[in-house]
């Protein structure tokens, strides 16, 4: 573990450091339900440790803050813990969200989105309103990858048509406002902190930006790829790759036992 430059940094000065963690596929284990999705048992109690060490927690998530909060329950209680959700446009703190209002096309995405995937008849394809953003989730569909093909190209021209963007991931593609991503939501929030080194743990795509703004930081920093067999851009660029939430929460695990047992 101390074999890292970044990993050092963190371990000599635990003020200093922000821990960035991903929600789906890093914290939580990938299910086919959205809505059933739930945190790993250990990862609220690990997370207040490193917090009760100093460490600041933040989590940097496609999620609303909210459905974060209930699919984590003992996530409220990590000192000091903030969830930007919405890849950042959303920010959860000591119990309050605040936002911007959400984009002005998307009630018009919402009214068109069913006729749209009725049209392409795909067996199983789920839409997940996430308030400001809705989810397409391919994974129950009979060809996930199909699906996901299928919806790409016409997905896309809905978007654009209603200012909104295209977000890729795991057996997903999601509408949301452009103009923020995790790379930016992290950079934000190291300056904010004056941070001194950085960990950042995900599993997705999306997550990519946060490596970069990890590297960007010029901090002395350690990328973590929550390990899969569906996404391999990012275990291709992480300086750690371990066993997906099992393997992100014992590696987090080892972190808090340095601080309690040095
Ligand atoms: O940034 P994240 O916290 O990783 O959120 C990304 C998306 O995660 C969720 O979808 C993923 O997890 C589901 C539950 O395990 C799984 O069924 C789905 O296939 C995955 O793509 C979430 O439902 C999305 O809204 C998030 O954007």
């Amino acid at each position: 573990m101390k074999n890292f430059p970044g990993m050092e940094a963190i371990l000599n000065d635990p003020s200093g450091a922000v821990i960035g963690l991903d929600f789906d596929g890093t914290l939580a284990p990938i299910v086919p339900d959205p809505a059933r999705a739930a945190i790993h048992p250990k990862a609220p109690e690990v997370l207040a440790e490193l917090a009760s060490h100093g460490l600041s927690v933040v989590i940097v998530t496609g999620r609303p803050p909210a459905t974060v909060l209930e699919l984590g329950p003992g996530l409220a209680e990590v000192p000091r813990l903030v969830v930007l959700g919405h890849y950042g446009f959303e920010r959860w703190e000591d119990g309050r969200v605040t936002a911007p209002p959400p984009p002005p096309g998307m009630p018009h995405v919402k009214a068109e989105l069913p006729l749209l995937i009725g049209s392409l008849r795909l067996d199983g394809v789920t839409v997940e309103d996430k308030g400001r953003s809705v989810a397409v989730h391919t994974r129950r569909a009979a060809d996930p990858d199909g699906a996901l093909a299928a919806l790409r190209e016409p997905l896309t021209k809905l978007a654009g048509e209603h200012g909104l963007v295209i977000e890729p991931g795991r057996m997903v593609l999601e509408l949301r406002a452009p103009g923020m991503d995790k790379g930016h939501a992290l950079g934000l929030f190291l300056a904010e902190r004056g941070a001194r080194s950085v960990l950042f743990a995900g599993d997705d795509l999306g997550d990519l930006a946060a490596f970069e703004a990890v590297r960007g930081s010029g901090l002395p920093g350690v990328t973590v790829c929550s390990g899969s067999t569906e996404v391999v851009a990012l275990a291709e660029q992480a300086d750690i790759v371990v066993d997906g939430p099992d393997g992100v929460v014992a590696l987090l695990a080892e972190l808090a036992s340095v601080f309690s047992h040095p």
